[in-house]
């Protein structure tokens, strides 16, 4: 890269202000792109980051004025902080960040030492070097406005000699500012976007014919197509509009907490209305009366298809919306990914990170109200609609099952809706076809499968059966909960009392990751637990047919993907305390399996 006449050039070794904080590293000069007026720099653990100027200082100025004003402050505290090993057995993730940050800014960090640093961690607990690092940093005030940005992610970070130079790429990104900030295309790229877009939608489709045939397997050949005005009913997209618009209402009143969502990348937290459990109550009760008001709700079972495609067309309609609007917004708007130029890509992906009319938040919305909440009601729709199928008094076993398991595990989510803000879905994925599609469609038509598959064909249950398969769900739940909570909780408040006793490995970000509990398990104990409930979901419609077993075999590839999702977006922001993790928490899911 031909370097312009500028302050910094590159193979410069500087200090780079860490997006979010006040923190500087040493840092490596790769090059200057004139247009953007952005410089990218390296840091040691192989981060690759676009700074401003303004967030660059000179290696020189900045050790001298930082070792003066912190000598003529506390001389001797720093003399016996660097020889007296950690006693503190309390985290803090401003310690953390300080510890890192006065490593970087003091000493070279070789990866060996690097490694025997973050072990000490692991082991010892850190120093307390908090004032040390407000020494050595610069006030956030004195810098401007944030404004930091994360260079193109392209994997696994490599160091700067590794790195053949794109002249043509960069030209191509520097004209495209809407393409800022960009990442690796996921779901197989461009041409897996169209493969996702027509598959899905086609997926859905072949389940609900597939549950009214009296073989469903998965292996059969799909049943013919009905004819096309079958899939029309007025009234059921009428019923469709009426409940989004009804939860939305119920979204919008001000009754609830208003939580705070992780830092963006601008610095700023959002507010979202967690009143998820006074949304499902409410609707509960609105359901009740309806029942008793003489209203059918074996509607639901009997126009299936009818709903499917009526809220097809709304989550078809939304993502358009979606995908207009993020041309209008800012690039700090925009989520990494989704922003490749294509405009199938991006669609289907989503772009902006967080689509907001005022306070309502799009994405949060549909996540959490109309797709989960009619997930419980339609599941409820199918065991009347098995009473009625079969002249029951009551439902069967198998069905009850599945309705308390899925109807536990939708409250869960809303009662513990906060939890949400710290997900992969909220904090990094931007909103677009996928989630609208899946959120509106894919949740409550394909997640009750299980229920509209024993309205046609009953199992029975032994009683033994009952209980070995409600102890599975509870061990399931209890791993699930547990180790989402724990993460929850550690991300909102590091310093917690209650998760003193944890360790923790620091990362170059601030953040630490936790490395012993339910994290030091497995890397993703939630999925675990996530997936032996799933195990138990499927269980009480027996084994006669694929179809049920439908949404374990798609969790687990879903889950897998995610995982490796996770494990490279991970390992982009944290680089080697990443590695260190993964090589202390071998596992991924199954412990010693996977
Ligand atoms: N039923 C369904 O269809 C689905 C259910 N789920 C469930 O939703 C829940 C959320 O899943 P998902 O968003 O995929 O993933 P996670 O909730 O596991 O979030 C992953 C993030 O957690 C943080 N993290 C990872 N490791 C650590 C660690 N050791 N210490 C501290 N923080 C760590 C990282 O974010 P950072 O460091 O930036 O904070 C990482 O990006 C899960 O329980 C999952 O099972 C998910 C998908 C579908
Ligand atoms: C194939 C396709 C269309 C994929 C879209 C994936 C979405 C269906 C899922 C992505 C993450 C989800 C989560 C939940 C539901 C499914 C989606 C939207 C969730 C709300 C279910 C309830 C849980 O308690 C949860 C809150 C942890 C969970 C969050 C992730």
């Amino acid at each position: 890269m031909k370097m312009p006449t500028v302050k910094y050039q590159k193979g410069d070794t500087v200090m780079g202000r860490w997006p979010g904080s006040s923190l500087y590293y040493q840092v490596k000069v790769l090059g200057f792109d004139s247009k953007s007026q952005l410089y990218t720099v390296i840091y040691k653990d192989g981060t690759e980051l676009e700074l401003k100027e303004q967030d660059i200082k000179s290696v020189t100025g900045f050790q001298t004025r930082s070792r003066s004003r912190s000598r003529s402050r506390s001389p001797g505290r720093r003399r016996s902080r660097s020889r007296s090993p950690a006693r503190t057995t309390r985290r803090s993730s401003s310690r953390t960040a300080a510890a890192v940050a006065a490593t970087a800014i003091t000493e070279s960090t070789p990866s060996s030492r690097r490694d025997t640093r973050l072990k000490d961690t692991v082991e010892v607990r850190l120093s307390p070097v908090k004032s040390e690092a407000k020494v050595e940093a610069e006030s956030e005030k004195n810098q401007g406005p944030y404004n930091l940005r994360r260079r193109k992610a392209d994997g696994d970070a490599k160091p700067a000699e590794a790195k053949p130079d794109q002249p043509e790429k960069k030209a191509k990104e520097a004209a495209a500012p809407s393409t800022i900030p960009s990442a690796p295309l996921d779901f197989g790229g461009k041409i897996g976007a169209y493969f996702w877009l027509l598959f899905l939608p086609a997926w859905v489709l072949f389940v609900i014919l597939q549950g009214n045939l009296t073989d469903p397997s998965l292996f059969n050949a799909p049943p013919p197509l009905p004819p096309l005005d079958t899939f029309w009913d007025a009234q059921a997209l009428c019923f469709v509009i009426l409940w989004i618009l009804f939860q939305a209402l119920l979204y919008i009143l001000p009754v609830g907490k208003l939580s705070e969502g992780m830092p963006l990348r601008s610095g700023v937290r959002l507010k979202y209305r967690t009143n998820g459990f006074f949304a499902i109550m409410v609707s509960a009760i609105v359901v009740a009366v309806a029942l008793h008001q003489g209203a059918d709700l074996t509607y639901i079972h009997s126009h299936f298809l009818q709903l499917a495609t009526a809220t097809f067309i709304i989550s078809v309609l939304l993502s358009i919306y979606l995908y207009v609007r993020s041309r209008y917004a800012a690039s700090e708007e925009l989520a990494l990914g989704g922003n490749s130029g294509n405009v199938v890509y991006d669609f289907f992906k989503g772009r902006e990170l967080n689509p907001r009319i005022k306070n309502f938040d799009l994405k949060f919305f549909c996540e959490m109200r109309p797709g989960l909440i009619g997930w419980c009601l339609i599941n409820f729709a199918m065991a009347l609609a098995e009473m009625k199928k079969h002249n029951l008094d009551a439902p069967s076993y198998a069905m009850i099952l599945v309705n308390l398991f899925q109807l536990l595990y939708v409250v869960d989510g809303l009662w513990n809706e906060e939890a949400i803000l710290t997900t992969m879905d909220l904090m990094h994925d931007g909103f677009g076809f996928m989630l609208a599609f899946g959120d509106l469609v894919w949740v409550p038509f394909t997640y009750t499968l299980q229920a509209y598959y024993l309205v046609l064909h009953p199992n029975a249950l032994s009683l033994p059966a009952v209980i070995a398969i409600v102890t599975l769900k509870l061990i399931g739940f209890y791993i699930f909960r547990k180790s989402n909570s724990e993460k929850n909780a550690f991300r909102r408040n590091p310093s917690n009392p209650k998760l003193s006793h944890l360790k923790t490995i620091p990362t170059a970000t601030g953040k630490s990751l936790l490395v012993s509990g339910w994290w030091g398990v497995v890397r993703h104990p939630n999925y675990l637990g996530d997936l032996i409930m799933a195990l138990a979901w499927s269980l009480p419609c027996g084994f006669s047919h694929l179809l049920p077993w439908y949404y374990m075999i798609y969790f687990i590839i879903l889950l897998v993907h995610r995982d490796s999702r996770d494990m490279s977006e991970c390992r982009r922001k944290y680089g080697s305390a990443w590695d260190e993790y993964c090589r202390t928490v071998r596992y991924r899911i199954i412990p010693r399996v996977y």
